[in-house]
């Protein structure tokens, strides 16, 4: 069997606000801060250990994975960063209050875009200065690979050559592995991983900065998944991530 064990970044500035985020590279917030470390503490009493993690170019997963790894002394963990980790493009909504967002369009239409698996919201302008094209981590890759929006189908199929090509032989290599990524890229690992529908894809949300751990079979099947940690109260956060595309 094996283990890995999944986790969305801390609160962000920007989950605070109530802000759609997408690639905008925003940071913790000392709570975001507050809940990596405690991840950390939570895996170590849990007796988890690690020798390789993945995370994406967005420094609020990245940072969580430092802090996560700073509480477990282990900094010297490796990292890889790959930008297929980063959170789903969320087009021209980045930056745009998701409550007054929805009080715009209705409760209905921003579901449809924080949680369809296959309606992308309405995309940036090519010129719209909060595009990719020009940012330096993304440099290497071809322009056609740099979304102006994405829905989680979108999502998925870029997601899943970072699994498929690199994080599945390392498990099955019998490295012992974090990821720390994103809300919407995490929903894409998990739906392939447990082979949720288009549908109920819709009803799933992930806490912020809480360790989500994965037991996998020899074919990397999932046998079981479970939070560590205070179960009432990251079944309270899952719930405040859900209603925060509502209007208030
Ligand atoms: O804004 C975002 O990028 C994501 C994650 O914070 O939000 P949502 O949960 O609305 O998809």
């Amino acid at each position: 069997m094996y283990k890995i064990v999944l986790m969305r970044h801390g609160e962000s500035t920007w989950n605070l606000d109530n802000r759609f985020t997408g690639w905008t590279d925003v940071d913790l917030t000392a709570k975001g801060a507050a809940e990596a470390k405690n991840a950390g503490k939570v895996l170590k009493d849990a007796g988890f250990t690690f020798d390789l993690a993945y995370t994406s170019v967005l420094k609020r997963a990245i940072r969580t994975l430092w802090l996560t790894m700073d509480e477990m002394d282990m900094m010297w963990l490796p990292v890889i960063n790959d930008w297929r980790l980063n959170e789903r493009h969320y087009g021209a909504l980045q930056g745009l209050d998701k409550g007054e967002t929805a009080a715009k369009y209705g409760d209905e239409q921003v579901l449809v875009w924080r949680r369809s698996y296959d309606t992308p919201p309405p995309p940036l302008e090519e010129n719209d200065e909060r595009a990719s094209f020009n940012d330096p981590r993304y440099a290497r890759l071809p322009k056609s690979a740099i979304p102006l929006t994405e829905c989680l189908k979108d999502t998925v199929e870029r997601v899943m050559p970072a699994w498929d090509e690199d994080i599945a032989p390392a498990i099955r290599a019998g490295r012992q592995i974090l990821i720390s990524a994103h809300g919407n890229s995490l929903r894409a690992l998990i739906k392939m991983l447990d082979g949720i529908s288009d549908a109920d894809i819709v009803g799933l949300n992930i806490p912020n900065g809480q360790p989500l751990v994965y037991e996998l079979d020899a074919d990397l099947k999932p046998i079981r998944h479970y939070y560590l940690g205070d179960q009432v109260a990251i079944a309270a956060a899952t719930a405040a991530v859900a209603a925060q595309g509502k209007a208030r």
